[in-house]
């Protein structure tokens, strides 16, 4: 669906030029939801953008579904969805209306468009919204919406940039039900982007992660995670010389990180926190030590973040 190779892009800043995109390679499969995963200011939407003929590339090439970027940009415009993080419909406008004026503008006929329409807004949970006015709807309705008028002429591939902004709990993850289930009913390739770890940890089949324009990660969320060494057990004591002095234990135990003590907390990693733990609480028994509070941390994407540039994905 998707093959870049060397795609950049250089901005041009009060005559400075800022490198947003510094040649990237990148991959998508048929029926795949991608998850384009990093900081704000990483180049995300840049790369977005370039993808989907909304800006050109400064250098590299691509194509997506089959169309090459630069020689055909209206072949892939024809053959893809875009939602965007601004949505698209008008608070004034109702919800029909504007799903069949965007329909026409791919050429589709007024009863088609209204065939095609319905049928989307029933998948998405949005089966009586056709005669409500847009700005009426809720945060989640109207994403959904976006949803249906990037999906009305049958794209094979849809870009989504950060869908969930904005939405509360609960409207996320029925949202993203919904884009799961896209892609299981309707085959639909997804890339989307995010700042989101755990969007991205529940939505995609496979994750890029980007820093500073260039694609520092890639793998299944699983194998992102296993790549970074181990779990994090956190042990909390009545006072600061008792960590102390837990520390010493921990640190001599087989497999486990460097501990760290701030105030009356020990952080250490170890291979395996399930069963690291019951040998921990043996050692520290021994010594007469006893925790008041215990918590095993799996990695989650912010620590592979983290073990790739330095930086944690929220500052
Ligand atoms: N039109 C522009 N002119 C100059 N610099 C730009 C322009 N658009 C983006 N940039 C810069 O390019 C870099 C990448 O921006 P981009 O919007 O692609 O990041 P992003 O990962 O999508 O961030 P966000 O999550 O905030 O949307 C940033 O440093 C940004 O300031």
């Amino acid at each position: 669906m998707i093959v870049a190779k060397g795609l950049k892009r250089t901005y041009k800043s009060r005559g400075k030029p800022v490198e947003a995109v510094r040649g990237i390679d990148l991959t998508v499969r048929e029926g795949e939801i991608v998850g384009f995963l990093g900081p704000n200011g990483a180049g995300k939407t840049t790369t977005l953008k370039m993808l989907c003929t909304l800006l050109e590339p400064t250098g590299g090439d691509a194509e997506v579904v089959g169309c090459d970027l630069r020689a055909d940009p209206v072949g892939v415009r024809r053959r893809i969805g875009y939602v965007s993080q601004a949505g698209s419909t008008a608070s004034n406008a109702l919800a029909g209306e504007e799903i069949v004026s965007h329909a026409r503008l791919y050429g589709i006929g007024k009863a088609e468009a209204e065939r095609r329409g319905r049928a989307l807004l029933d998948a998405l949970d949005l089966a009586d919204v056709w005669d409500r006015k847009c700005g009426s709807l809720s945060g989640g309705q109207r994403r959904r919406l976006d949803i249906v008028m990037g999906l009305i002429h049958e794209p094979r591939l849809v870009f989504l940039d950060e869908p969930s902004t904005g939405l509360d709990p609960q409207s996320r993850a029925n949202l993203w039900d919904h884009i799961r289930g896209l892609r299981d009913r309707m085959g639909t390739t997804i890339f989307l982007t995010t700042h989101y770890m755990d969007e991205a940890d529940a939505l995609s089949d496979r994750i890029l992660v980007i820093d500073h324009g260039a694609i520092v990660a890639e793998g299944t969320p699983a194998a992102l995670k296993a790549g970074v060494s181990g779990d994090t057990i956190t042990l909390s004591f009545a006072d600061h010389e008792t960590a102390e002095r837990a520390a010493d234990i921990a640190g001599s135990l087989d497999g486990a990180d460097t501990p760290e003590v701030e105030d009356a907390v020990l952080r250490f990693r170890v291979p395996n926190g399930g069963t690291a733990l019951p040998q921990v609480f043996s050692a520290l028994g021994q010594a007469g030590l006893t925790p008041i509070g215990v918590e095993v941390k799996r990695p989650t994407l912010d620590d592979v973040f983290l073990t790739m540039t330095g930086r944690s994905l929220r500052d």
